[in-house]
């Protein structure tokens, strides 16, 4: 299996860095203080002062920021105050500019009695006074954070390189691949990993500069096709995935791309609106010990999870139904549904129920969710969620989302959150890496085309609200993204692709190695690991403009609503506390379904009325 690389490219700083970058400038401040009186005595230069980086390239970028900065040891990871970190919860929720009440779901935890008051607050400061350390460690969310660190690494890694490449033009070019007798050598001793990363970064540079780089006589190909050997050897990919993956990037790009599917992501939660507010949840798990903060301004319900003292899956919190532990891409495709109140909504693909249970929150509960999944085992896990977080408007049903819309349609928006390669979670999965085949790249598009075509042809060309199907993957594949989507656009005229709504994310592919797509792939969008955080995702959303042949019209598809709630109530799955279906014009029908339906078991439904 692969190697978890300690990359931090592209990827925002994990609890343990804040800490350890507290803790270094604390160490430094300390050296420094005792430099500041060691020098005041006649005696020799620290040693951390012998340290100091010469070259000017260095000392550029160095004076912009404190002297503090120079003592530090990125290799020394110190011990962290814990409880410090959370008692200065009012500095990491306070995300809003003004005091006004927080109606839906802002962060004010501030407003709590331990700091209600700013005076005490200044009085006692949580961290230290040293300004720059107030500024991250009250970063309001890890994004801006993130950027800024980004930043300093890119410009740090363009400086390195401008050196080496200033460096390397007086140089002969260097032999970085090896000759055939070497490479005989290494095919039979063991793969020394060191050697191989080395070997990996070094191609890289060729491969981005290779005019000036490439060693004569060597093809870009003999670059790509060594990399692409260590790649597998250092990550442990498979040939083919590896190839396939390196192909969406710039090489540089790719191995980001590959260096961050060896970190976990952050553990994430989703606050329950239907019983909590974000604040508040946050103020509770504060108190149990967890270290946390809001994910980024683009969610107000998402809390990122640094550490905590107590198991973030068995707190009473969780086992309220208070919060869900969900991935920060998987709230993305239900932003972009948007559904909206009193709307028929489909989830066609919903197990184990991340995202249904959202969609019913953002509902707030009214009109229906209709929640399907294939497989009925995993129905058991979707039933489980959608209990514990109090959805009432949701009916789990358990059909290949293909026979839809024959089993209803007329929906007002539909979810496809479709089965995927998994190809942007490898980092949760690594078994993707060497499980995958070319196979896979023809089957499970293939399914995802039709389940598509399925999905736009159950929505309501005519909902007065909706009229939405929004396509989903945890690939970062072109042949389950663009691909699948553009064979939708050219098998459905009447959809067209619209703005997904979302704040972050990557242009989908309008071409892709010599193949053309439909232009407006430009609005769906990509998100990877080394460039958010988040697992690798896709997301399209489309508005249904026109009613197809393929379509079931909605007066058949009522009654088949109709009939499934009556079934699922006969069957006991809708309960007085999991579903409530008050709609009078709803009730005859119901009636009649469920008369139907016993006399067709052999029970005479009047002889139930009067028991
Ligand atoms: C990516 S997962 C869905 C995750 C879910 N949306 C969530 O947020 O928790 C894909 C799901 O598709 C289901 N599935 C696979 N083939 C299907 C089909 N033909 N019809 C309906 N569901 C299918 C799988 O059982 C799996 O639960």
């Amino acid at each position: 299996m692969g190697r978890r690389a300690k990359n931090k490219q592209g990827v925002p700083p994990s609890f343990e860095d804040f800490q350890a970058k507290k803790e270094k400038k604390e160490a430094a401040k300390k050296r420094k203080a005792e430099n500041v009186e060691k020098s005041e005595k006649p005696v020799k230069k620290s040693k951390s002062d012998e340290k100091k980086p010469s070259k000017e390239t260095k000392s550029k970028k160095k004076s912009k920021k404190n002297d503090e900065e120079e003592y530090q040891d990125p290799v020394d990871l110190p011990e962290v105050d814990l409880e410090e970190l959370s008692s200065a919860k009012k500095a990491l929720f306070d995300d809003s500019d003004g005091e006004e009440e927080l109606e839906d779901d802002e962060f004010d935890v501030g407003a709590e009695e331990e700091f209600d008051s700013d005076e005490e607050a200044r009085a006692n400061p949580m961290f230290s006074d040293d300004d720059e350390d107030m500024e991250e460690l009250n970063a309001a969310n890890m994004e801006a954070l993130s950027r800024k660190l980004d930043e300093e690494e890119e410009l740090e890694a363009e400086e390195a390189e401008k050196e080496l490449l200033e460096g390397d033009r007086n140089q002969p070019r260097a032999q970085i691949l090896p000759t055939e007798e070497q490479e005989e050598e290494l095919a039979n001793a063991p793969k020394d990993i060191t050697v191989i990363r080395t070997r990996m970064i070094e191609i890289v540079k060729v491969l981005e500069n290779f005019k000036e780089l490439a060693e004569e006589g060597k093809s870009r190909n003999d670059y790509t096709s060594r990399l692409l050997r260590d790649i597998c050897d250092y990550f442990g990919y498979n040939e083919f995935l590896a190839e396939k993956l390196f192909n969406l990037f710039s090489p540089s790009e790719a191995m980001e791309f590959f260096e961050a599917n060896e970190i976990s992501r952050p553990i994430t939660i989703r606050t329950n609106t239907l019983k909590t507010r974000r604040r508040d949840l946050a103020q509770h798990l504060v108190n149990r010990g967890v270290n946390l903060q809001p994910i980024g301004a683009w969610t107000k319900v998402g809390l990122q999870i640094f550490d905590s003292q107590v198991p973030i899956g068995a707190t009473p919190e969780y086992l309220a139904g208070h919060y869900i532990l969900q991935a920060a891409s998987s709230f993305l495709p239900v932003m972009a549904l948007d559904p909206q109140e009193n709307e028929r909504i489909l989830d066609m693909a919903a197990a184990p129920g991340g995202k249904t249970t959202y969609i019913a929150a953002l509902m707030k509960n009214t009109g229906t969710v209709f929640a399907n999944d294939a497989n009925k085992a995993r129905t058991k896990s979707l039933i489980a969620n959608i209990h514990r977080l109090g959805c009432k408007n949701t009916i789990v049903c358990n059909y290949d989302a293909r026979e839809f819309p024959k089993v209803i349609g007329g929906f007002d928006r539909i979810l496809l959150d479709a089965p995927c390669s998994g190809t942007g979670v490898i980092a949760k999965d690594e078994s993707v890496k060497i499980n995958r085949t070319e196979k896979d790249f023809i089957q499970i598009p293939h399914l995802q085309k039709q389940l598509l075509l399925s999905a736009i042809d159950s929505v309501d060309a005519n909902s007065a609200t909706g009229g939405v199907i929004v396509y989903s993957t945890c690939s970062v594949m072109v042949e389950e993204n663009e691909a699948v989507v553009d064979y939708a656009l050219r098998k459905r005229p009447n959809v067209k692709l619209v703005d997904s709504g979302l704040q972050i994310g990557k242009e989908g592919f309008t071409s892709f190695r010599g193949k053309h797509f439909n232009p407006k792939l430009s609005l769906t969008r990509r998100y990877y690991p080394h460039t958010y955080n988040v697992d690798g995702f896709y997301v399209a959303k489309f508005k249904k403009i026109a009613a197809s042949p393929h379509d079931i019209s909605k007066a058949g598809a009522k009654e088949k609503e109709s009939l499934a709630r009556a079934e699922a109530e006969e069957e006991g799955i809708i309960h007085d506390d999991f579903s409530v279906f008050n709609d009078d014009e709803d009730k005859d029908i119901i009636d009649l379904a469920i008369k139907r339906s016993m006399k067709r078991k052999g029970i005479n439904p009047n002889a139930k009325r009067s028991t």
